[in-house]
């Protein structure tokens, strides 16, 4: 099996999982796959589809710019720069954004700060944070409409092959080495923002 073929259909397979989790309300979402790093080529979902479908035209592959490679009618994700800047800037073989109400509702309480941070809790050691007392840190930045300044900003929170950062009132991006990393780090962000808003609640509520 060709390498395409192979990232395909594992981009593929995380697409059906997250759709099971019902991570694509309203067609949000993007996910994208390194095919090959010299020249960098990565297969990036086809903007505006419904993400929960399984189709041959869900993915096209773009060049290190996010331009398509091949001659298509598909358009790569409106957000493909942010795509572009995990792969150009790390040895990161994934990158997942989904939109979810417990991120964008995280992003909003913590959006002021620029920043969650989760502690005291196993599902950090998900970023490989083994200390007890060790802490996750979630960058949330603004939601810029020009999508080159949400990448430019995006980037800025790029530091290693793998991490995450919310977009506030809009969405997750995390990355990781390979598609299995980077699901199981959304994966854990998800846990610990659904946990957080369940407190949060939970102390409201408690007498
Ligand atoms: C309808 S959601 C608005 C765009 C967005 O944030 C998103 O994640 C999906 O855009 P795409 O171009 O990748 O379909
Ligand atoms: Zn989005």
């Amino acid at each position: 099996m060709s390498a395409l073929v192979s990232k395909w259909n594992e981009l593929a397979d995380i697409k059906d999982e997250l759709a099971a989790r019902d991570w694509f309300m309203g067609t949000s979402g993007n996910l994208a796959i390194k095919v090959s790093c010299e020249p960098l080529r990565f297969l990036v979902t086809a903007s505006g589809k419904d993400k929960r479908k399984r189709t041959s035209e869900d993915f096209l592959l773009v060049d290190r710019d996010g331009k398509a490679v091949e001659e298509t009618q598909l358009r790569p994700s409106a957000e493909t720069l942010l795509h572009c800047a995990v792969f150009q800037k790390t040895a990161a073989g994934c990158c997942l954004h989904v939109h979810t109400v417990a991120n964008n509702v995280i992003s909003e309480l913590y959006g002021v700060d620029g920043k969650v941070t989760f502690q005291y809790q196993e599902l950090i050691k998900a970023f490989d944070l083994w200390e007890e007392d060790a802490e996750l840190t979630i960058p949330i930045i603004h939601n810029h409409a020009h999508i080159p300044a949400l990448a430019e900003e995006f980037g800025e929170h790029i530091q290693a092959d793998k991490g995450a950062v919310l977009i506030r009132n809009h969405g997750i991006t995390v990355w990781g080495k390979d598609g299995f990393e980077a699901k199981k780090l959304l994966e854990a962000c998800e846990f610990l923002f659904q946990y957080q808003l369940a407190l949060i609640n939970a102390k409201a509520n408690f007498k």
